[in-house]
C-alpha cells in the first residue's frame, strides 16, 4: 500500500493530549469562530471547559454535549466588565475546579481611520482586546499555582506583523498581547504557569465571510502565504492544544503563528 501524506484539515478527532483529560479550561469568546473550534478541540480531549461571550449559546452547547457527553458552561458575560468577568471565573471554577488552562481568545476586529476615532472609541477597543486578557491572568493565576502549574494561551494577530491598514486600534492591541505575553511568561515562570501566544493568520470564520472575505482580498492573502489554501477555523485546534498540554513544557513566552507562512 502506498502512504500519502494529507493536506486537508485537521478532524477533531486527529489529536491525542492525554493530559489535557479532565483539565478545567476557560476559554472567552469560546461560542463562535476560532473560539467555539477551540472548546470542542479540548472537549475531544476530554478537558471541562467554561467560556465567556455576548451572545447566547446554549445550541451551541446542546450540540456539544450531545457530541461529547460533556456540557461546555456557558457564561454570558461582557468582558469589558472586569467584575463580571472575575465573577465568570468563580463560577467556572466553582462548577469544574481551579483553573489550569485560560485561552483568552474574544476580541472584536472593528474597522476605522486615524481621524474618525475618539477617545472613549479607543478605550473601548482597548477593553475590549487588551485589558481583559490580564485580568484573566490576574483571576486565574492562583488556581495553577495551586495545581502546581499551567497555560495561558493569548490570541494575537499577524496584522500587527504586517502592519495591515484600515484596524490601528485592533492591531495595536493585538501588539499589546505579544508584549504581555512576555511580560507575563516572566512574572509566572517562577510557578511553572506559561504564557504563549497563538498567532493566526485571515482565518475563514462566519463572521470574517460575512463581514470581510472577498475573493480579491483572499485571494492576495493566499498569494502572500507560502501554502496556498484560505485558513479553516480547524488548523487553530491543534496548535493551541499543543501549548495547551504538558507537551510544550519548556515552551512560555513565544509566538507560534499559524498563518499559512505569511509573515
Ligand atoms: N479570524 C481571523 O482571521 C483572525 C485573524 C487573526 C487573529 N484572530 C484572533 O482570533 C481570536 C478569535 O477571532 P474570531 O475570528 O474567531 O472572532 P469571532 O468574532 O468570530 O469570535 C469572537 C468571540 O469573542 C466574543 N466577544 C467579542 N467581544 C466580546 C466581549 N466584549 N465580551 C465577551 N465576548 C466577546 C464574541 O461573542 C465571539 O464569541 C481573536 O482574538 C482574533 O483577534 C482572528
Amino acid at each position: 500500500m502506498t502512504e500519502t501524506v494529507s493536506t486537508t484539515a485537521p478532524t477533531f478527532a486527529d489529536f491525542c493530549y492525554p493530559d489535557l483529560s479532565g483539565a478545567s479550561v476557560f476559554i472567552t469568546g469560546g461560542g463562535s469562530g476560532i473560539g467555539a473550534a477551540l472548546t470542542e478541540g479540548f472537549l475531544a480531549q476530554g478537558a471541562k471547559v467554561a467560556f465567556v461571550g455576548l451572545s447566547d449559546a446554549s445550541e451551541f452547547c446542546d450540540a456539544m454535549e450531545a457530541r461529547y457527553a460533556s456540557r461546555p458552561l456557558f457564561i454570558a458575560c461582557d468582558i469589558q466588565d472586569i467584575e463580571a468577568l472575575q465573577a465568570a471565573v468563580t463560577q467556572a471554577r466553582a462548577a469544574h475546579g481551579p483553573i489550569g488552562v485560560l485561552v483568552n481568545n474574544a476580541a472584536r476586529d472593528t474597522r476605522h481611520t486615524l481621524e474618525d476615532w475618539t477617545v472613549e472609541q479607543w478605550d473601548e477597543s482597548i477593553a475590549t482586546n487588551l485589558r481583559p486578557q490580564f485580568f484573566t491572568a490576574q483571576a486565574v493565576a492562583p488556581d495553577m499555582r495551586a495545581l502546581g502549574g499551567g497555560a495561558i494561551i493569548n490570541l494575537s494577530s499577524n496584522s500587527y506583523m504586517l502592519g495591515l491598514g484600515g484596524y490601528p486600534t485592533y492591531v495595536t492591541a493585538k501588539a499589546g498581547i505579544m508584549g504581555l505575553t512576555k511580560a507575563l511568561a516572566r512574572e509566572l515562570g517562577p510557578d511553572a504557569i506559561r504564557v504563549n501566544c497563538l498567532i493566526p493568520g485571515w482565518v475563514m470564520t462566519e463572521r470574517q465571510r460575512e463581514l470581510w472575505v472577498n475573493d480579491k482580498d483572499l485571494n492576495e492573502c493566499i498569494d502572500q502565504q507560502c501554502l496556498k489554501e484560505a485558513i479553516p477555523v480547524e488548523d487553530m485546534i491543534n496548535p493551541c492544544l499543543f501549548l495547551a498540554s504538558t507537551a510544550s513544557r519548556m515552551m512560555t513566552g513565544q509566538p507560534m503563528v499559524v498563518d499559512g507562512g505569511r509573515v
